[in-house]
């Protein structure tokens, strides 16, 4: 079942195209990443399935009703305004208190709801957002960079954190995402963008895909190829991405 899609987009900003002919669609609880380069429109494309940004052609289709748990690329507060955790959780829609309490312990952040937003540290903003986008028990979670700013540890356990969420709730989820790794190992699909598709699919065949290279180049290319080659080899141990020994693959892809 789709829930949300975009028929032949274009989105201006002014007279800036920016994005053209786009198609794609989400399903239930399928995990679809963005990929792109700066300025390629990643967080338009995310804004417009939202409703945050006109079409200028085309069209975005939402399933009637559906719920939207939406965890933005960043989220200025201003340290003069007083706003606690808790306070935020209620934005715009009022929250039981053990509603909110119990949406905080379960993204790893309770006992924060007394502290001002403004005092939190990177990763627990990024908790504290999901937790409220939780809260409105969303049928698709769309995800701008939501680990931008956090260290490598930060970023791997919101990743799992997220994950657990989607496993619970059953939640699409759509993400924009630099963190290839994470792309490669998590994601069903990969949509890689550049103002239009430039290829979408599965991840080891977007990797491979000649649009994709011509984005990145070969340093990503070279990771993703690492990737590729610990899935469909590397059975014997479950392990993380980081092993020095997969080193000499990923040259191999370079210099392929
Ligand atoms: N509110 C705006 N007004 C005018 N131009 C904008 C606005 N928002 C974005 N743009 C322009 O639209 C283009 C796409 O921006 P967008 O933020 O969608 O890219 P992105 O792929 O998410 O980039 P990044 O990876 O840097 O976050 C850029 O050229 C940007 O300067």
């Amino acid at each position: 079942m789709t829930l949300i899609e975009a028929r032949g987009l274009a989105v201006r900003h002014g007279a800036l195209p920016v994005l053209r002919d786009v198609d794609i669609a989400v399903r239930a609880g399928e995990i679809v990443t963005i990929l792109g380069p700066n300025g390629s429109g990643k967080s338009t494309l995310v804004r417009a399935l939202i409703g945050l940004e006109p079409a200028a052609a085309g069209a975005v289709v939402r399933r009637p009703g559906l719920r939207i748990g939406y965890v933005p690329q960043r989220l200025q507060i201003d340290p003069v305004l007083p706003l606690t955790v808790r306070r935020f959780l209620s934005l715009p829609r009022r929250v039981a208190d053990a509603e909110a309490a119990a949406a905080l312990e379960r993204t790893g952040v309770g006992g924060l709801g007394a502290r001002q937003m403004s005092a939190l540290s990177g990763g627990q903003l990024q908790r504290v957002l999901l937790a409220r986008a939780l809260l409105g028990r969303p049928e698709i979670l769309i995800l701008d960079e939501p680990t931008q700013g956090l260290d490598q540890i930060g970023e791997a356990a919101f990743y799992r954190l997220l994950e657990e969420v989607r496993q619970e709730s059953g939640a699409a989820v759509l993400m924009v995402s630099h963190d290839l790794h994470v792309v490669m190992s998590t994601s069903d699909r990969v949509i890689c963008l550049n103002g239009h598709v430039c290829c979408e699919g599965a991840p080891k065949v977007v990797s491979a895909a000649p649009e994709y290279r011509a984005l990145f180049g070969h340093g990503t290319g070279g990771a993703l190829a690492l990737y590729r080659h610990e899935h469909d080899h590397d059975h014997d141990h479950g392990e993380g991405p980081h092993h020095h020994h997969h080193h000499d693959h990923a040259h191999e892809a370079e210099d392929a």
